[in-house]
């Protein structure tokens, strides 16, 4: 059964944006922002599995088309395997796109560039399109007072251990009371929650206080828009912005280590928000004495207000984000196994395991595939590699001849009778599956063979496993015992 329109659309944004981080990479950064940063999700065909993309003109379109539709189908099959054909066609202006992409992020014009930074970017949904006839201020304007996403509220975020105190400290913020402290900066590892939670305050704060005003941006573009404003040499507007938010929000603060007059400015910034009695949030990858390459006195300003840490979520929260994102796709039913199994497995950080959710959820609607163990695995199998604890080929080894009833010795024997060399051959198949080893290096493992016979003995698994049932029951036994 195919799911209605809505479920596509929460879905769409998360895999664009996967698609996109994969084209930036196997196009390089040029082609991508000449040609492809511009496209808009326009459509997607849930019957006939077309994504349909738009750009600005027929000129691109075509162009893009003639060059980069291989790059642009591969990229969306490896987030949607099903995907049968992607379009790119000029937008209509008329047409709102499905998805507006907002300002990604720049590298700064001034102050050294760094890499960009590997996270997705973020993603705003539900914006309304910027009317034709916008001026340029009324556009910067309509871009702050849209700047949150929705889901990111306070309804959404999950609180367990690893993040109460910073959740707490966040509602209070948000309240808009009397300020026992200012700033509020949060830090923690990657993907653990913390701009959830400054958009988050920024909803909550602009809910209970409707005049007021409130801006959010990364550190980055914080970065860029000085730099900007230098180069048009009306460093004025850019300042007024900033410091007549009544809550100002700075995300990723580390990103402008090292980059001297803009932080020059960012302390300035800091200094009149907090002595005019506006609230400042910052956050950051860790904690202010673990910063470098910042100014002290941005340190120590830092660290006067409430500094309150993100810590990687354990598995009861992994448990209970998952549940609260379930709750969302009611039409998605996963089995309770299923759901122990992710919150277990998946234990990078929250957005991997949210990534995993949703692909999961998507792969199984697109090929109308009941969610259970084997197409978890199978859905999952290169994040579940490389989050699993190292399986060595020994480890292996033992359990196949645990499994058949073998000696350890058996593995590396020249012996070849079927009872022995099958049992063998799933073993090099399975060490090919779940470790990182060559080819040559799992034949050395194996009584010094050739890698010629581990690529025999994993065809010849492979073919068993379509056409021999106990075959192709013992290699899901098995491999379920490494990766559960
Ligand atoms: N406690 C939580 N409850 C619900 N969702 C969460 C929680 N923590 C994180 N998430 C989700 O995980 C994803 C990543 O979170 P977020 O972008 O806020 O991370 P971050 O800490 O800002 O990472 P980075 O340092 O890379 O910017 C978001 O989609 C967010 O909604």
């Amino acid at each position: 059964m195919q799911p209605p329109s809505q479920d596509w659309a929460s879905l769409l944004p998360a895999a664009w944006s996967e698609a996109r981080q994969i084209l930036r990479k196997k196009c390089g950064s040029r082609t991508f922002e000449s040609w492809l940063k511009s496209l808009m999700l326009a459509d997607f065909d849930s019957q006939k599995k077309i994504i349909r993309l738009a750009c600005p003109s027929e000129f691109m379109a075509n162009w893009i088309s003639s060059h980069l539709s291989d790059e642009l189908l591969l990229a969306w099959r490896t987030v949607w395997p099903g995907i049968a054909e992607v379009k790119v066609s000029v937008r209509n202006p008329e047409s709102q796109p499905l998805l507006l992409d907002v300002t990604e992020i720049e590298l700064p014009l001034g102050d050294q560039p760094r890499p960009l930074p590997k996270k997705p970017a973020k993603k705003k949904q539900s914006v309304p399109a910027t009317p034709k006839s916008t001026s340029p201020e009324k556009k910067a304007e309509g871009e702050d007072q849209n700047q949150f996403e929705e889901r990111y509220n306070f309804d959404n975020f999950v609180v367990g251990k690893a993040n109460d105190l910073a959740y707490r400290a966040a509602c209070t913020f948000a309240e808009g009371g009397k300020l026992d402290f200012n700033p509020l900066f949060l830090y923690g590892g990657t993907g653990l929650g913390k701009t959830h939670l400054m958009h988050a305050v920024g909803i909550e704060y602009l809910k209970r206080h409707p005049n007021s005003t409130a801006l959010y941006m990364s550190a980055e573009k914080f970065m860029y828009d000085f730099v900007a404003s230098m180069r048009a040499k009306d460093t004025h507007s850019f300042k007024a912005r900033l410091r007549s938010a009544d809550l100002l929000m700075i995300d990723d603060v580390q990103f402008i280590a090292g980059k001297d007059s803009t932080q020059e400015e960012f302390f300035h910034t800091m200094n009149e928000v907090i002595t005019a009695g506006r609230r400042l949030v910052i956050s950051a990858d860790r904690s202010p004495q673990d910063l470098e390459r910042i100014e002290s006195r941005i340190l120590s300003r830092l660290s006067w207000g409430l500094v309150a840490d993100v810590n990687p979520a354990d598995f009861e929260l992994r448990l209970n984000i998952i549940l609260k994102k379930l709750e969302a796709m009611p039409q998605v039913s996963m089995p309770e196994d299923i759901v122990f199994f992710l919150a277990k497995r998946i234990c990078t950080n929250v957005r991997e395991l949210e990534g995993a959710l949703n692909r999961v959820v998507a792969y199984a609607t697109l090929s109308n595939r009941p969610i259970n163990m084997d197409f978890v695995t199978e859905t999952l199998a290169d994040l579940l590699r490389t989050t699993q604890q190292r399986v060595t080929v020994e480890d292996i080894q033992k359990r196949v001849c645990d499994h058949y009833h073998l000696k350890l010795a058996d593995m590396s024997s020249k012996r070849r009778d079927r009872v022995i060399a099958r049992p063998r051959q799933v073993a090099m198949y399975l060490s090919k599956q779940l470790t990182s080893r060559s080819l040559p290096e799992i034949g050395q493992r194996f009584g010094g063979r050739d890698h010629t016979t581990v690529i025999h003995a994993i065809r010849q698994i492979e073919k068993l496993r379509i056409t021999d049932e106990d075959v192709d029951s013992d290699v899901r036994l098995l491999m379920r015992q490494f990766e559960g």
